[in-house]
């Protein structure tokens, strides 16, 4: 691994549990709304035992459509992929299910460029499409506390003040 001081990562890892009732955010562009709906409609019997919570539109269209109980933050162009992105941060997140567009450019791209950085940097389990979200929910994990490593944010400023 390299370590010269070009390498501006954290270096030091630390832990944290994903608790057995996860916290999880369901997402869709729009072009991708029905797919999420058709998929959550699937596993709706194992989300109802999980927290939900979701950007506007999509949180509001499962909930009236398949009255799961989604927490609705804002809508995705108006700031809600950084909403879940802060969630990340503090930890307040355990799995992302984001049926992002691959064929439609969005108004905020730099927006969910920026939550899908920090699930990679917070090794939150990320699912693109219906079948990574087949496969996570399916993992014997999601009713299960799960260790995962994190940067250690205390460490990494602590280098860095010397
Ligand atoms: O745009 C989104 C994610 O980037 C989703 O937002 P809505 O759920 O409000 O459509």
């Amino acid at each position: 691994m390299a370590t010269d001081n070009t390498d501006n990562r954290p270096r030091q890892q630390t832990q944290r549990t994903l608790p057995a009732r996860k916290r999880i955010a369901l997402i869709a562009h729009d072009g991708k709304k029905d797919e999420l709906l058709v998929w959550t409609k699937r596993w709706q019997d194992t989300l109802a035992s999980h927290q939900l919570v979701g950007t506007g539109t999509t949180a509001r269209r499962i909930t009236h459509e398949l009255g799961l109980e989604v927490e609705g933050l804002m809508s995705g162009p108006l700031g809600g992929d950084q909403q879940i992105g802060a969630r990340i941060t503090e930890q307040r997140l355990d799995l992302l299910i984001f049926f992002w567009d691959p064929f439609a450019p969005q108004p905020h791209d730099p927006d969910v460029k920026a939550l899908l950085r920090l699930a990679a940097l917070w090794n939150i389990p990320v699912a693109c499409n219906a079948a990574s979200a087949d496969f996570m929910i399916s993992s014997p994990y999601v009713a299960e506390d799960f260790d995962v490593g994190i940067p250690d944010a205390g460490g990494w400023i602590a280098e860095r003040i010397g």
